[in-house]
């Protein structure tokens, strides 16, 4: 069926049910939700936004201070200057064409006052040529300074921000500080040139009431302007492709570009084939449905009146100065007509541009707003237990669960563990068994504190989780899971990092990597645990080079972004290695596995495994796994899961044996599925 096509500006029903804040409209494949009514002129809003703004200005104005105590002044004089320039360029300006036309009227050229107005404005030219070489000076240096500052400070954040919410919030980019701040001045710098330009205004006004007039009319254009002028870069919007052509066309897209599916792609003809018929199809279903940016959109959708009447009203106080030279001659003259239609022009000018440039200000502060609210608040939405972890008990944690329920916060997916109460004691060696999404790896994350559960409690050793410093228990928890990564830094520091006071330490690193299974493949690369993983190093190319050709600039550039690529297997094997190497810090009293040899051969997974049984001593071990059997005959406890819900738990003996009503358990299914795969 051929999807509704709506006309840009057509509201979507929600809108009519209108107590609500938000109006919803589609523009082209997009259906945009707008905040109602925040037109640059709404004052009230404008103030309560400033409000909470203000002393981020004032602070943000503080560290640029402190930073940079000489250039940052000099920057702020420089932008003020630079702003009232023109009506100071435009005054002298003035001043010599009104001694022409004195001159030329009354036949006799003033020489002295005519040199003296041109030497003016020749001063004035170098002095601004002067002080914008001195500000390009200032804020190429108060720039580096506030970049390498927040670069510091975000670096910080970060790490913060990753580990609370489990996912990585991009936190507004150094050198936006910078430009946030200098919107900020210009914005200032606009507002004192419309102020110095009224009273220019005033000053070629004949008398008092012509000036004021003059200064309304000048004013005027710009805020029917506002009115009249939709743009969705003056309004808080969010936006999602409703066109469900337009999505699939996406889909296709991303599946052609991502590199994750490079293999499949290319090692299959068909699906190509397929690929680029639905493709097709798809634009030919979404026909002339723009996909254009919104903003480019909603500008079509002006209103006509008050634009005619915004565009008559640029050219009324032109009619009004007309009217004033033919009712009152001799107090007009044809320089003052050209000078005041050239400063309503700039006024219209600074007006439209000021509005740009203050809205950059407002959303770049809101951003740098955020940067000091983590700073201050420590954004970690787990709360800090202030316990110390007990490093002095010599066996390993003991976990205890009671009722523990939970749901992944912003989704209303349901319960992911569901009403769940175990115990594992000290030094258990515990296997997590079920089927894909049961919740495994949920259940890890809330024994380890990455998340809070819902409802319910766990307690360590007796004590509640959260009662813990969240510090003092990483640093007894060691956590190798499947979604393995390698840092850009050399293979030993990879290593070494699991230890951060050993990352040197060659004899450490080499037992880690033998344990881990990553010895032997080191030993075979020529730099060994001085291999690179990733050049760090930033690169770019110029615009005008082509990556694709073959020149020796594109072979010198594919030169720096040389990777040394490792396999999945022996990325797997280098985080194993950073989990002994962890292991060897003598704090660890849990270790968490989730599924640590996914990637591994059958000797590998046997290997790495036995290696870490073998670190059991003074340690409790919690296992997710897939593969039963190598582990779960071992294990003093298995923790058998589905649906988020703790079906069975025992021993491997245990689990076999049960039987509920004469059928076999969960665990026993799992088991002879996988027995069979081995056997057939
Ligand atoms: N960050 C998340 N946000 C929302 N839902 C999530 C998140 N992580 C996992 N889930 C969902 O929670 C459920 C349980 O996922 P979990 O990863 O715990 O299962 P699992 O048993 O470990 O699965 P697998 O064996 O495939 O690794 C799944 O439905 C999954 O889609």
């Amino acid at each position: 069926m051929k999807p509704d096509c709506k006309a840009p500006n057509n509201t979507h029903p929600a809108q009519s049910t209108a107590t609500s804040p938000v109006e919803v409209i589609q523009l082209g494949v997009w259906r945009v939700f707008l905040a109602k009514g925040s037109p640059f002129f709404d004052f009230g809003a404008r103030y309560k936004k400033w409000r909470l703004l203000y002393s981020t200005a004032a602070k943000l104005t503080m560290d640029f201070l402190v930073l940079a105590p000489i250039h940052f002044p000099l920057l702020c004089l420089a932008t003020l200057f630079q702003r009232v320039a023109p009506v100071i360029r435009w005054h002298l300006f003035s001043r010599c064409l009104f001694m022409i036309e004195l001159g030329v009227t009354r036949g006799q050229f003033d020489a002295i006052a005519i040199t003296h107005a041109v030497v003016a404005r020749i001063a004035f030219a170098a002095t601004l040529a002067v002080i914008t070489c001195c500000s390009q000076k200032a804020e190429f240096i108060v720039q580096t300074r506030i970049i390498s500052h927040f670069e510091a400070i975000s670096f910080e954040c970060k790490p913060r921000e990753f580990s609370a919410s489990g996912r990585e919030e991009d936190l507004i980019s150094s050198p936006d500080v910078f430009y946030a701040y200098r919107d900020l001045l210009i914005s200032v710098g606009r507002v004192l040139s419309i102020a110095t330009q009224l009273y220019y205004v005033g000053s070629l006004a004949s008398n008092k009431a012509d000036a004021f007039i003059y200064g309304t009319l000048f004013l005027l254009q710009p805020f029917i302007r506002d009115f009249a002028r939709r743009s969705l870069w003056d309004e808080q919007w969010v936006a999602t492709s409703s066109e469900p052509h337009f999505n699939r066309m996406e889909s296709l897209k991303s599946i052609v570009r991502e590199p994750r599916y490079e293999q499949e792609i290319n090692t299959n003809g068909n699906i190509k084939e397929y690929l680029v018929g639905e493709y097709k199809n798809a634009r030919r279903a979404l026909g002339d449905i723009s996909s254009s940016y919104p903003p480019a959109q909603y500008g079509v959708t002006q209103r006509v009146d008050l634009s005619v009447l915004s565009a008559i009203l640029g050219d009324i106080h032109m009619f009004y100065c007309l009217a004033s030279a033919i009712l009152h001659p001799s107090r007009s003259t044809l320089s003052r007509v050209i000078m005041l239609q050239k400063a309503g022009d700039l006024m219209f000018y600074e007006l439209d541009t000021f509005v740009d440039d203050f809205h950059a200000a407002e959303n770049g502060l809101a951003s740098v707003k955020r940067v000091y609210d983590v700073l201050a608040s420590n954004i970690d939405h787990r709360k800090d237990g202030n316990v110390d972890f007990s490093l002095s008990e010599p066996n390993g944690m003991e976990l205890s669960l009671k009722n523990v329920s939970f749901s992944y916060p912003n989704c209303d997916d349901g319960l992911k563990v569901d009403d769940i109460s175990l115990t594992i004691k000290p030094g258990q060696l515990v296997v997590i068994v079920g089927a894909n999404g049961s919740g495994k790896s949920t259940l890890l994350k809330l024994l380890t504190r990455l998340y809070d559960c819902s409802s319910g409690n766990i307690a360590i050793d007796g004590r509640d989780i959260r009662e813990y410093k969240l510090t003092s228990l990483q640093e007894t928890i060691a956590v190798l899971t499947q979604d393995h990564h390698t840092f850009p830094l050399s293979l030993g520091e990879n290593i070494g990092i699991g230890n951060p006071k050993e990352v040197r330490n060659r004899c450490l690193i080499e037992a880690s990597a033998r344990k881990g299974g990553a010895y032997e493949f080191i030993a075979n690369r020529t730099d060994k645990y001085d291999t690179v993983l990733e050049s760090t190093a930033v690169n770019y190319m110029g615009h005008l080079c082509c990556p694709e050709d073959d020149t020796a600039l594109t072979k010198i550039f594919r030169g720096f972004v040389k990777k040394t690529e490792v396999s999945g297997g022996e990325r797997q094997r280098v985080a194993a290695s950073r989990t002994f190497m962890r292991l060897t810090t003598g704090k660890i009293r849990l270790v968490v596995a989730d599924e640590p040899s996914s990637n591994l051969d059958p000797q590998g997974e046997s290997e790495l495994l036995q290696n870490l049984i073998d670190e059991r001593q003074g340690k409790t071990m919690i296992f997710v796994t897939h593969r039963l059997g190598i582990l779960t005959k071992e294990a003093d406890l298995i923790l058998c899961m589905k649906e988020g819900r703790l079906v069975e738990q025992g021993t491997h003996k245990e689990l076999m044996a049960a039987k509920n009503d004469g059928t076999h358990g969960e665990y026993f299914n799992l088991y002879q599925i996988q027995a069979k795969a081995y056997v057939h």
